[in-house]
């Protein structure tokens, strides 16, 4: 058999017009892992709400983020694509969850350089249904209705993994150096707390109490919540953070429904008013910049936090492109490629 490679990232829009942005929602939105009611209601909510109106906010905020070569999720994912290949010498083919750049295209690269032995990678280091599982869950499906003569293999979320904290902690000490912090916030996209209990194979260990994320158990390997935490407490212990000065939150909510707290926006209140001046946030959820890090919390992050009485905020980039996690993503690949190990 003949091995090869697929990262898949989110997608982005084709543009930052209200024309684009409208079908990549939609399409995104009709998920039945991100909007997890009945299809019926799925498609009231979806389309006869959110797309009436949230086209043309999410186009204006993108086009503030926007780069010439065009989206900075598609350009900075490309760019990590290449730095991979630099180092390996398997074939590596990028797709996206939503929009164009499909798995399916990205399948079909492979296949098309005799590739019959896929590990697929959701560049994503923590597990959401909303996230990594719909990225599996479509490769899977693609495989099966296209090209049912490939092995697929799945990378695990990394969140946890030793040398993954290692690159974030030099990445966030980079971003910390000349910045006389008073606070850190680490800052993951947020989801409604039912994908949690969803996502619970054991059906009773995730209450959300603000216990159960810390009592040991298989649950775990699903929890979202637990998952940010573990990440957030190993950078803490990697860098020998003092705890007064680092916490956790959630960002980007969407409907009414209870999403995990607490919410990013209301920390930047928080923080300010508690006298935390100086403010450095990461977005370890996310492995490249996008909208969600670049405007939600580099621009109205910022202007929040100012305006509730903080002085001085600096977002921390993700990891993108850098070289140590180009190099670190392929050292996976080739401990897959010789030994058929995966990380842990
Ligand atoms: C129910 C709604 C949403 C859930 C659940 C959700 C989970 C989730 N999303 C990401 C990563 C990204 N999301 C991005 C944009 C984005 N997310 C939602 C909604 C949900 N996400 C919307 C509607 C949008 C679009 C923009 C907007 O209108 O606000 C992005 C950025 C994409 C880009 O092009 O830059 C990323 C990345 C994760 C990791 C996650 C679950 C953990
Ligand atoms: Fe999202
Ligand atoms: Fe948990």
């Amino acid at each position: 058999m003949r091995k090869g490679v697929l990262l898949v990232n989110l997608g982005s829009p084709d543009s930052p017009t209200s024309k684009d942005v409208k079908p990549y929602l939609d399409e995104f939105l009709m998920d039945e892992r991100v909007i997890d009611v009945n299809p019926i209601l799925r498609n009231i909510i979806v389309r006869g709400i959110i797309l009436n109106t949230r086209p043309k906010r999410s186009a204006k905020a993108y086009a503030k983020i926007w780069w010439e070569e065009g989206s900075p999720l598609i350009i900075i994912s490309e760019r990590f694509t290449e730095k991979v290949r630099q180092h390996t010498s398997l074939p590596i083919a990028l797709g996206m969850r939503y929009g164009s750049m499909s798995i399916k295209g990205a399948l079909q690269e492979l296949k098309d350089q005799g590739v019959d032995d896929v590990l697929l990678v959701p560049l994503y280091p923590h597990y959401a249904m909303s996230s990594y599982e719909t990225v599996v869950v479509k490769a899977m499906q693609d495989q099966q209705a296209y090209f049912p003569e490939m092995k697929l293999t799945t990378l695990p979320a990394f969140y946890h993994n030793q040398d993954y904290i290692k690159v974030l902690s030099k990445s966030i000490k980079e971003g910390l150096a000349n910045f006389d912090y008073d606070h850190i916030l680490f800052s993951y996209h947020g989801i409604p707390e039912r994908h949690i209990r969803k996502s619970d194979p054991t059906k009773f260990h995730c209450k959300i109490d603000g216990k159960c994320c810390s009592i040991n158990s298989v649950a775990h390997h699903t929890c979202y919540r637990h998952q940010c935490y573990a990440t957030t407490e190993m950078v803490k212990k990697e860098l020998g953070l003092d705890s007064e000065k680092v916490s956790t939150s959630f960002q980007s909510r969407l409907g009414s429904d209870p999403w995990l707290q607490p919410f990013t926006d209301k920390e930047f209140e928080r923080l300010a008013e508690e006298g935390r001046k100086k403010l450095a946030v990461i977005t370890p959820a996310f492995v490249s910049d996008c909208l969600e890090t670049l405007e939600e919390i580099a621009m109205e992050g910022k202007e929040e936090f100012e305006e509730a009485g903080g002085e001085e905020f600096i977002h921390i980039s993700c990891l993108n492109d850098r070289d140590d996690w180009a190099s670190l993503m392929s050292q996976w690949i080739t401990d897959w490629q010789t030994e058929e190990k995966l990380p842990v």
